[in-house]
């Protein structure tokens, strides 16, 4: 595995394929984990929806992995970056693919995953209603008033979203809240999201990437200096990690 360094501000890693992408992301979940806990006796975790999450969660709760069993299960609260407006037994929510290869097989408590509630038929209610609770289980340690999740996964899309903020539409530019209903044209179909005050606030954020047909976002996002979503994503007072596999990392110069 390799790194080939800090591109706009973010570290990089390179593994051979999504497995060694995964791993990587793993060790940082447990790091933070394990130093959020002893910190502040709770570790904030959002997770990424889409595909290739599904490797890291995977991962996360194989007991013949060394993860599972170092992460402070007790002392963790769930919550989701996105998720599609769809109930949660629904074939495409974020929910049910994360519980199925993850929360259904570790210890963590149910009344600490909060889900976005994607079966509501008015999903800007359903972004509020995310936003209190998440604002409920963090509270906010400092002046500005928006809550510091302590590990966020992102994922991108090869048209260089994350979470589900689309280039072009309304929710990227949203100041004044923390989770948004956000409809995405290219979709037909309403998104739920973290907007980017929350992202930004956020003590780390990991992007894991795999597959040649994110590349050309890979390069324009780290590289590029494209405006795309995933470039927009800036945790000032936090840190920046990608983990990429070899396909996703092959449009970058170095
Ligand atoms: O729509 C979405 O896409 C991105 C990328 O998903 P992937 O399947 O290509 O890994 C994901 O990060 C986002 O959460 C998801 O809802």
């Amino acid at each position: 595995m390799g790194e080939p360094g800090g591109l706009s501000g973010a570290r990089v890693l390179v593994a051979p394929d999504l497995a060694g992408a995964a791993e990587l992301a793993a060790q940082e979940v447990v790091a933070r984990g394990q130093a959020a806990a002893a910190l502040r006796g709770r570790f904030a975790l959002a997770l990424a929806g889409g595909h290739t999450p599904r490797a890291l969660h995977a991962l996360l709760a194989d007991p013949a992995q060394p993860f599972r069993a170092r992460i402070p299960w007790a002392r963790t609260e769930i919550f989701f970056g996105d998720e599609r407006c769809v109930p949660p037994d629904h074939p495409d929510s974020n929910y049910r693919a994360a519980r199925e290869a993850l929360l259904a097989r570790v210890p963590v408590p149910e009344r600490q995953v909060h889900r976005l509630r994607g079966e509501d038929p008015d999903p800007a209610a359903a972004a509020r209603a995310y936003e209190a609770e998440l604002r409920a289980a963090l509270g906010s340690e400092e002046g500005d008033g928006v809550p510091r999740l302590d590990l966020v996964l992102l994922g991108l899309g090869p048209d260089g979203h994350t979470a589900s903020l689309f280039p072009g539409t309304a929710a990227l530019e949203a100041s004044d809240r923390l989770v948004a209903a956000n409809h995405v044209p290219r979709l037909g179909a309403w998104r739920l999201t973290f907007t980017l005050p929350l992202l930004d606030a956020a003590r780390a954020v990991i992007f894991l990437v795999a597959g040649a047909e994110k590349a050309p976002a890979v390069a324009a996002v780290l590289e590029g200096g494209a405006d795309l979503p995933a470039a927009r994503v800036r945790p000032e007072r936090g840190e920046l990690l990608w983990a990429l596999d070899a396909a996703a990392a092959s449009g970058l110069r170095r």
